[in-house]
C-alpha cells in the first residue's frame, strides 16, 4: 500500500479499445467537473515520457492522437511490458503519485492488473468504465488493425472482462455522452462535494 498525503474519493478507471475514444470521454467528463474536482490520470504517461527520452521521441506526440505514436506502439507495448513483468504497478504508481483531486479518471487501463492495482489500493473508491465503439466507427478515427498490437494484451486484456460499472458506447448514433454519463458525474459530484470542493 502506498503512502499518500490525500486519499481520492472516487477512482474511475477507464479502458475501452484503440480509437474507442477514451481520452475524449475522460477529457469531456474533465470539462463538466473542471480541474479542481477532478484529474486525468495516464497510466502511459510516464510510460512514454520514459520511453521518449530513451529513443530521443516527440513525447508531446506520443501523448496526442494523431498517427506518429502508432509507429512506435508495438515497441513501446515490448518495452513497457518488460518493466510490467517486474512490477505489475509500476506505471500505476508512477501515473497517481502526484493526484490530489477528490476525483480521479484513469483514462487507460489495459490489462487485469491495472484492475487489480486500483482495487487493491482503492478498494472502496475504485470503478470501472469501458468505452466502446465498433470497428467501423474506430477506423473512420484512424484505426487499423494490427497484428502484434491488436491482438495482443495491451488491447484484448480486458475483453472477457464482463464486469464493469459502466459501459459506455461513443458512438454518433447511440445515447448522448451527456445521458450515458449522468451517473457517472452524479457519482462524481457526490465525492467532490463530500469533500468539500465542489465543481464550478
Ligand atoms: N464522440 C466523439 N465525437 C467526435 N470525435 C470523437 C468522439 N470520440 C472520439 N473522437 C475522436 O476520435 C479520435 C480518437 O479518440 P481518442 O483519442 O479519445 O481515442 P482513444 O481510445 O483514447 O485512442 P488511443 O487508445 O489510440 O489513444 C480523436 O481524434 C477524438 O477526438
Ligand atoms: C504502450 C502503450 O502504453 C501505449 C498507449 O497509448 P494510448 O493510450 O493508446 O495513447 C500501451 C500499453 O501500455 O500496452
Amino acid at each position: 500500500m502506498e503512502v499518500r498525503v490525500s486519499q481520492p474519493r472516487l477512482v474511475l478507471v477507464f479502458s475501452g479499445k484503440r480509437k474507442s475514444g477514451k481520452d475524449y470521454v475522460t477529457d469531456w467528463i474533465h470539462e463538466r467537473l473542471g480541474g479542481d474536482v477532478c484529474c486525468i490520470l495516464r497510466l502511459s504517461g510516464p510510460l512514454k515520457q520514459q520511453y521518449a527520452q530513451e529513443h530521443g521521441l516527440d513525447l508531446d506526440q506520443l501523448l496526442g492522437p494523431g498517427p506518429y505514436k502508432e509507429q512506435y506502439r508495438a515497441d513501446m507495448i515490448r518495452w513497457g511490458e518488460s518493466r510490467r513483468n517486474q512490477d505489475p504497478g509500476f506505471f500505476c504508481r508512477l501515473a497517481t503519485r502526484e493526484a490530489h483531486q477528490p476525483v480521479w479518471m484513469v483514462s487507460d487501463a489495459r490489462r487485469l492488473s491495472d484492475l487489480q492495482w486500483f482495487r487493491s489500493e482503492f478498494p472502496q473508491q475504485t470503478r470501472t468504465v469501458r468505452v466502446q465503439s465498433s470497428e467501423q466507427t474506430r477506423m473512420q478515427r484512424g484505426w487499423s488493425f494490427t497484428t502484434g498490437v491488436d491482438d495482443a494484451e495491451s488491447e484484448c486484456g480486458l475483453d472477457s472482462h464482463a464486469e464493469f460499472d459502466w459501459i459506455i458506447t461513443n458512438e454518433a448514433d447511440a445515447p448522448s455522452l451527456e445521458d450515458q454519463l449522468r451517473p457517472v458525474l452524479k457519482l462524481a459530484e457526490e465525492a467532490s462535494s463530500s469533500s468539500g470542493v465542489s465543481h464550478s
